[in-house]
């Protein structure tokens, strides 16, 4: 169980009289069950009412390191996302131009550049080097999975004279950047680590959404319109969309909602089966006697039940490979129809990397500048351990114990949910 007290933030330094809680805090009053419902916090504190106040975000009064004699890094980790190189070019504004840090050095291929044995000096920026990155696609920076010793990552901060650290990435980022803070704090070094979480697959805990998401959406609704008008043009015609998602369906859930073209939805978070009556199969075949088209769209993360698998494989930051459901879904949709003597024709349409490669829209773009304004604000305050992320429309700083391990997932009792049913109407066929 969660208190105000583990929402405290670190701070460098002596404590400060804007500290968490009291001068910058929000403190909201949650019912317990509008806590679930807005925020899906699983956690309470024993009354009916509890008050949850987040550290909220922005420059302080007082600010604890002097920006002339400072050298800030940043780092992009896991997979890619929209908006990347939004946050370090605004990043590298914020301190060079607004706060008067003469260094900012882009660490190289994620936390790999912060050992020296992997041979990846950092780049230092320059407003040359980023004032385009915007418009781009992926990290300027480059990217990695995989972990560093974070003996090995803090020693090369101290080497270099690093007192401020930015970590762009998912879950397993912010775990890194936390065992490096944990690491820093024990050795006694004045060295503010900052995450800032990026996912296309709004899963992080404590943050109502991640930079990129809404960009990935509109990417996937764009595809989903693709997979429909192929659907239409042939009898019995089948789009079937596979979208990114390994633990929880947002994606899936939001572009089916924006599309409003999707038949079936099928996320992580409510499982599926493919066989029986209620099954997907026998569903779509009823689906199609009435109105010979569908549109399916399958989270990567659902239906993993149904792949036969010999043991689980684990990439190099040990997240759990997973069988591609889309083809399998394809598979069984064609042999099903063959079986019955019913000619259908499933197109099958994967654009994971598509949708997350590109360059942030609009939304995602003042996210984008909003997160790296703030962090910059935090790390230059001493703040440290932390991220920043959105929280009841604030900016605000999580400590980055709380959050981190946790993942944010669709409750199937809620409105996303509700929604994603009521559109497609999937439980009616
Ligand atoms: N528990 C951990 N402690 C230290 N470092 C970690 C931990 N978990 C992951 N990392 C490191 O953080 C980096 C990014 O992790 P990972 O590849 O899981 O991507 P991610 O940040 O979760 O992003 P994505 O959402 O794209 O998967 C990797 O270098 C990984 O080794
Ligand atoms: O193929 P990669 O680069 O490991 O990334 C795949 C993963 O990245 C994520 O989009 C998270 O960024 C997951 O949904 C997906 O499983």
């Amino acid at each position: 169980m969660l208190t105000q007290s583990d929402l405290a933030i670190s701070t460098l330094g002596e404590p400060q009289l804007d500290s968490p809680l009291l001068f910058d805090g929000i403190p909201t009053r949650f019912t317990p069950e509008a806590a679930r419902v807005l925020y899906n916090i699983d956690y309470l504190e024993g009354d009916d009412v509890i008050e949850l106040g987040f550290e909220k975000a922005g420059a302080r009064k007082k600010v604890y390191f002097d920006a002339s004699k400072s050298k800030a890094a940043i780092v992009t980790c896991g997979g890619l996302c929209p908006g990347l190189n939004n946050v370090v070019r605004n990043l590298f504004y914020q301190l060079q131009t607004s706060y008067g840090v003469p260094t900012v050095l882009g660490i190289r291929y994620g936390y790999q550049g912060l050992n020296p044995s992997q041979g990846l000096p950092p780049l230092e920026l320059t407003s040359e080097m980023v004032e385009r990155i915007h418009h781009h696609g992926g990290t300027h920076l480059g990217t990695s999975r995989g972990p560093q010793d974070p003996k090995v990552t803090v020693d090369f901060l101290e080497s270099q004279g690093i007192n401020m650290l930015f970590c762009i990435g998912g879950d397993g980022t912010q775990k890194g950047a936390h065992a490096m803070a944990v690491e820093a704090q024990k050795r006694g070094l004045d060295i503010a680590i900052v995450g800032i979480p990026k996912t296309i697959d709004n899963d992080i805990k404590y943050c109502y959404r991640t930079f990129g998401f809404l960009t990935a959406v509109s990417e996937a609704e764009k595809i989903i319109d693709c997979a429909h008008v192929e659907a239409r043009s042939v009898p019995n015609g089948i789009g079937l969309v596979k979208l990114m998602g390994r633990e929880a369906g947002f994606i899936a859930a939001a572009a089916t909602i924006a599309s409003g073209e999707v038949n079936f939805t099928l996320i992580p978070e409510v499982p599926f089966e493919l066989e029986g009556d209620h099954g997907l199969l026998a569903k779509l075949e009823r689906r199609l006697a009435v109105r010979s088209h569908a549109v399916i769209v399958v989270a990567e993360g659902a239906g993993q039940h149904l792949l036969a698998r010999q043991g689980d494989e684990y990439d190099k930051s040990g997240n759990r490979k997973l069988g591609d459901i889309g083809l399998y879904l394809k598979q069984e949709i064609n042999n099903y129809f063959a079986t019955r003597g019913t000619p259908a024709s499933v197109k099958y349409l994967d654009p994971s990397y598509h949708i997350r490669s590109v360059a942030a829209n609009a939304a995602d773009s003042l996210l984008c500048e909003q997160l790296a304004r703030q962090a910059a604000n935090a790390a230059m305050a001493g703040k440290t351990d932390m991220f920043v992320g959105l929280w009841q429309n604030h900016t605000v700083h999580v400590p980055l114990s709380i959050s981190t391990g946790q993942i944010k997932r669709i409750d199937p009792e809620q409105e996303m949910w509700t929604t994603v049913l009521a559109i497609t109407g999937q439980d009616k066929w």
